[in-house]
């Protein structure tokens, strides 16, 4: 018989997902899966359960809760040769792989979508020895975004991101870059780099819209230090997907990214704090297994 394992976090979102663990398990059970579950309590809880899941030949992982469970989960299938299957039921206040992967953002509908999904092989990342799946940030608005509460999250949602980062533009402070790329080498001064390696980024999905799932490509755009009416150009081009076209804004396609400046700037990593520069960054292509709709492309 087939074996799946459920990882859920109590805690996600708006703390469901006691809510749906049984539509999970029954629709597990319909498609001849025996099922586990397995909650999670604390930091470190989703890796630990994936990697046993990966140990014991598991077909299939379904992981419900928010981005941090499911780059918890994601880390502990990366170094596996087995890999099961990766299922997403999204309880996030952001859920940005989700979205990038066409995944409903309706729990209900996500567990549905997993009796007829089809299986795709999807970019990760690897930043020095952590993973990622959406976004590396640099600069002050992305470090801002780490004072955001787990309570205005809760409450405010994407919106709350936004918020934080958008607060420090008056407090403009840039940074030297040093940017070493599959063409060659960038070296300037910036006021935020973004990394993408999918198109939806604080759930707003137009930051990097050519970005593939996988298409073994880091997005790169460094935001050059201009002037903050030349700022909000980029803000307007940011909001109409056209960042790439932006003069203030450099913009690279490149598999693997050496980082480094002179300032002690610390990676946003998928929305939470990450390393300190430098960095070491490389897309490892189609590397997990996941469900998806079967009318997605
Ligand atoms: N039972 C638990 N109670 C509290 N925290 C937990 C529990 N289980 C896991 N965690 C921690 O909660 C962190 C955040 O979870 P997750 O990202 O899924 O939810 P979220 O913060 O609500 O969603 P999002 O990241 O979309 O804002 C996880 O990275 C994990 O370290």
């Amino acid at each position: 018989m087939k074996k799946a394992m459920l990882i859920a976090n109590p805690s996600s979102g708006k703390e469901e997902a006691r809510k749906y663990m049984d539509s999970v398990m029954e629709v597990l059970s319909s498609l001849g899966y025996e099922g586990t579950v397995c909650e999670t309590v604390k930091e470190g809880d989703a890796t630990r359960f994936a990697e046993q899941a990966c140990e014991k030949k598991y077909d299939a992982v379904v992981s419900m809760g928010g981005d941090g469970t499911l780059n918890e989960t994601i880390s502990g299938l990366a170094e596996k040769d087995h890999k099961p299957t990766l299922g997403i039921i999204p309880l996030g206040t952001v859920n940005d792989f989700a979205r990038a992967l066409s995944i409903p953002m309706e729990p209900e509908e996500a567990i549905e979508m997993l009796r007829d999904a089809d299986k795709r092989m999807v970019d990760i990342g690897k930043v020095n020895d952590q993973y990622f799946m959406n976004i590396i940030a640099l600069g002050g608005i992305a470090e801002a975004t780490f004072g955001v509460s787990v309570e205005q999250k809760t409450k405010l949602g994407p919106l709350a991101y936004m918020i934080e980062g958008f607060k420090t533009i008056k407090e403009k402070e840039p940074f030297d870059v040093k940017l070493k790329h599959e063409q060659g080498e960038w070296e300037g001064e910036a006021f935020l780099v973004l990394l993408a390696l999918t198109n939806s980024v604080g759930g707003f999905e137009k930051i990097a819209p050519q970005a593939k799932v996988n298409d073994g490509k880091l997005h790169c755009f460094i935001v050059k230090n201009v002037s903050i009416v030349k700022l909000v150009s980029v803000v307007t081009s940011l909001a109409k997907g056209e960042m790439e076209e932006d003069e203030n804004v450099e913009y690279i396609t490149t598999s693997e990214v050496e980082f480094s400046s002179s300032k002690d700037l610390i990676a946003n990593v998928d929305g939470d704090e990450g390393d300190h520069v430098p960095l070491a960054i490389q897309v490892l292509e189609r590397h997990i297994p996941v469900f998806v709709s079967n009318t997605n492309q």
